[in-house]
């Protein structure tokens, strides 16, 4: 198994509140709020806000950490002459893909993008164990260097079934990216060669993780307030 090359253990980074003093106001379920829907009111961040109990990453150090990521995979594939393939697991990925992608691009070497859709959660915050392909990929990936681009590796059972399959299909090298790792969760090992950071074993939302498809948008990674649980 690979060594991960970019172990960031979680440094504790709590923000209480980011929405401040718009936390009395009503999150998402608040369709009725006079705000809800208008463009204006989303400019300084998000009205998801008053539901994140605290940040746990936020959106300066993502910049900054994908940045080194994509450091580190360039200079690591600089002698690959066909390019990259970089797949992309969606839809929590997405967020990741578009900023590592163009941040990558920086230095090359160049790369195509491909997408998958894989589930494994459905509504839920575990995971079922059941991982289903929603969408394959649109080409042969035979000979090609595959980067699968991930955004969390929690239980590891969605990557760990994604190797394997992508495996099957011939590729010259597949190689992990992932943004998040919750090491304590892991029920099955997986080679990731790249991580960005290590956090708790909490359920987060946010930089294209979701609850019940929602979050997905904020730019950063928090942990939801427990009556947004309850409510849901
Ligand atoms: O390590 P695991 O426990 O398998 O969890 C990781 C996977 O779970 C999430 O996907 P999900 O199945 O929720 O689908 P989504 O990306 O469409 O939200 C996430 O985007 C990862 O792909
Ligand atoms: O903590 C999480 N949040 C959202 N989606 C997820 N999929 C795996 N773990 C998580």
């Amino acid at each position: 198994m690979a060594v991960p090359h970019l172990l960031t253990r979680f440094t504790p980074f709590v923000l209480k509140n980011p929405g401040r003093g718009r936390a009395e106001r009503g999150g998402p379920a608040d369709r009725g709020h006079p705000a809800y829907g208008r463009l204006g009111a989303m400019a300084d961040g998000s009205w998801y806000d008053a539901d994140i109990d605290h940040v746990i990453i936020s959106e300066a150090q993502i910049r900054e950490k994908t940045a080194e990521l994509a450091k580190q995979i360039s200079a690591d594939y600089a002698h690959v002459e066909d390019g990259l393939l970089l797949v992309c697991v969606l839809k929590g990925a997405v967020m990741f893909m578009a900023d590592f992608a163009r941040a990558l691009g920086r230095q090359g070497p160049p790369a195509e993008l491909e997408f998958m859709a894989v589930s494994s959660y459905g509504q839920g915050t575990t995971s079922s164990g059941v991982v289903r392909i929603l969408k394959d990929l649109d080409r042969d990936i035979a000979g090609r260097h595959v980067v699968v681009v991930e955004d969390i590796v929690d239980s590891g059972l969605t990557l760990s079934w994604l190797l394997r399959y992508l495996e099957s299909r011939s590729a010259a090298s597949v190689e992990v990216v992932a943004l998040f790792r919750k090491p304590d969760a892991v029920k099955v090992q997986v080679p990731v060669k790249y991580v960005g950071f290590d956090i708790p074993t909490e359920f987060v939302v946010g930089y294209g993780l979701d609850f019940g498809e929602r979050y997905r948008e904020l730019p950063y990674v928090g942990v939801l307030k427990p009556e947004v649980y309850a409510r849901a």
